[in-house]
């Protein structure tokens, strides 16, 4: 399997060069020359399997030769024998249409382990056959940054330095972080929004002076395999509920739009899914862009949901690349006016072909927090306020055919965000056993101004150079 830049400029990789390079050096995103795609009765072979066999089943048309079959099997089972629940993934119904698909039972208690257990591994069975170094990079505005901290501490031939905005993640979120404290493990609370240090990420990887010393690597959902892996639950899900004889709908908290463009890769892969719902906070870029065709970004406000406080979703050029019929030049230039402008539109092409499976929904403080109740009241379940704004959007859903179930991605575990989450239903939830004392862990890290020189000479001054 080959994968091209969504900006048409960069040179093909296999998986392995994509998964050590990170963002193209275009500035566009890898995605596979095509999609691999499974035949109903393929798909119907795969009910019943364990989770790490259906990982590795579904992930070999991207790994392609770059791993054997029974390698990458070997490392689904040590990534996925580290969750605590024997599902990985479990389905848990609601009522008679809405489901929850708990992805929270990794080291960290958000989804993101799901991608950056196995990622790790992955780093580790590349580097295995170099002699190199890699230097990873990565904004996270919560989960991201302790899921891929947790994967590397410790590892040889591997930093990895985390900036997230200081003061805007949970006290949960950034002790998971900074409590982590391996000598390869550098945490940046820099002062700015997620936006901004996404941004810087993505900078670095186009700098001469960065990429020439150091082996950058991504953490983020700009690195293919993130993606890849996440493409597995929607399988998961929807085999639980029928697939491939029933289709089932998603509805997805989004942010950098990751996790839901993995949903929409299932869909190219053949799996049928009714609809996509993609669920936002106030900070509602991807509504505006879904529902209206502008995609405007505005300032950010910080919300209880501060995993999803991002104005400048990542992963929508990957949609908009492959909806808009994947014209490398056209993107390049649509990319262009967004940086410059912070604004543009979608092409008709770019709508039609995403209004096929996507909707969107935006919840505010209230609707998220009465999604809450709802769960918490009517079936006893305590959600984090993501997870919330995810349900809110299913229950609003419009159009979709009452035998059609709706799964709503259950992204973190609500004791992350005690504090939301005691406001709107009265209940705290207790953190499991398996982040045990983080509130009484020494915490370490460093704040910086939200400027990219600075930044920049500061990860210089601690990385290792890579071996050439
Ligand atoms: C708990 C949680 N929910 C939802 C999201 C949004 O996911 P994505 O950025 O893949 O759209 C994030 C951040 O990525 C998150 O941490
Ligand atoms: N919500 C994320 C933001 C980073 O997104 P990613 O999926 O591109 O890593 C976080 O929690 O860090």
């Amino acid at each position: 399997m080959k994968y091209v830049s969504t900006r048409g400029q960069a040179p093909s990789l296999d998986f392995e060069g994509v998964t050590l390079a990170g963002l193209a050096s275009d500035g566009g995103l890898y995605v596979p020359e095509r999609w691999p795609t499974f035949t109903k009765a393929e798909i119907a072979a795969m009910a019943g399997l364990p989770y790490a066999e259906l990982a590795a089943k579904i992930m070999q048309p991207f790994v392609g030769d770059c791993i054997a079959p029974e390698r990458l099997l070997e490392l689904t089972r040590e990534a996925y024998g580290r969750f605590s629940h024997a599902a990985v993934t479990p389905l848990v119904q609601l009522d008679e249409r809405q489901w929850l698909l708990e992805l929270f039972h990794g080291p960290t208690l958000a989804f993101k382990d799901v991608a950056l257990q196995l990622l790790g591994l992955l780093f580790e069975e590349f580097l295995s056959k170099r002699d190199d170094h890699l230097t990873i990079v990565g904004a996270t505005s919560g989960d991201t940054g302790s899921a891929a901290i947790d994967a590397v501490a410790g590892r040889a031939k591997v930093d990895i330095f985390m900036l997230h905005p200081h003061g805007r993640v949970s006290d949960v979120q950034r002790r998971q972080m900074t409590t982590v404290l391996a000598p390869n493990v550098h945490n940046i609370a820099i002062d700015g929004s997620f936006d901004d240090a996404q941004a810087m990420v993505k900078r670095m990887f186009n700098d001469g002076a960065m990429t020439s010393r150091f082996g950058i690597a991504a953490v983020n959902s700009i690195n293919w395999a993130r993606l890849m892996a996440q493409v597995v639950y929607y399988f998961a899900a929807a085999l639980q509920l029928g697939a491939p004889e029933r289709r089932v709908a998603f509805s997805v908290p989004t942010g950098n739009f990751g996790d839901v463009f993995a949903g929409y890769v299932a869909a190219q892969m053949g799996l049928p899914i009714e609809r996509l719902i993609v669920a936002t906070n106030i900070n509602d870029i991807l509504h505006r862009a879904l529902s209206t065709g502008d995609y405007s970004a505005g300032t950010v406000t910080p919300t209880a949901a501060p995993s999803m406080d991002i104005q400048v979703s990542s992963n929508f050029e990957r949609l908009l690349y492959d909806a808009g019929g994947r014209d490398g030049a056209a993107i390049l230039a649509q990319m262009k006016q967004f940086e410059s402008a912070k604004a543009m539109q979608l092409t008709n092409a770019q709508r039609e072909a995403s209004a096929a499976l996507f909707t969107s929904a935006r919840a505010d403080a209230a609707e998220m927090a009465k999604a809450m109740r709802w769960a918490y009241e009517s079936c006893a379940e305590v959600l984090d306020p993501h997870t919330a704004i995810g349900l809110h959007a299913a229950r609003v859903a419009e159009g979709l055919a009452a035998d059609v179930p709706v799964v709503t991605l259950a992204t973190a575990h609500p004791a992350k965000f005690g504090d939301a989450v005691e406001r709107a239903t009265g209940v705290r939830p207790g953190l499991p056993s398996r982040v045990g004392d983080l509130f009484e862990r020494e915490e370490a890290y460093t704040r910086l101004p939200g400027d990219y020189d600075t930044i920049a000479a500061w990860i210089a001054e601690r990385a290792t150079p890579r071996v050439r």
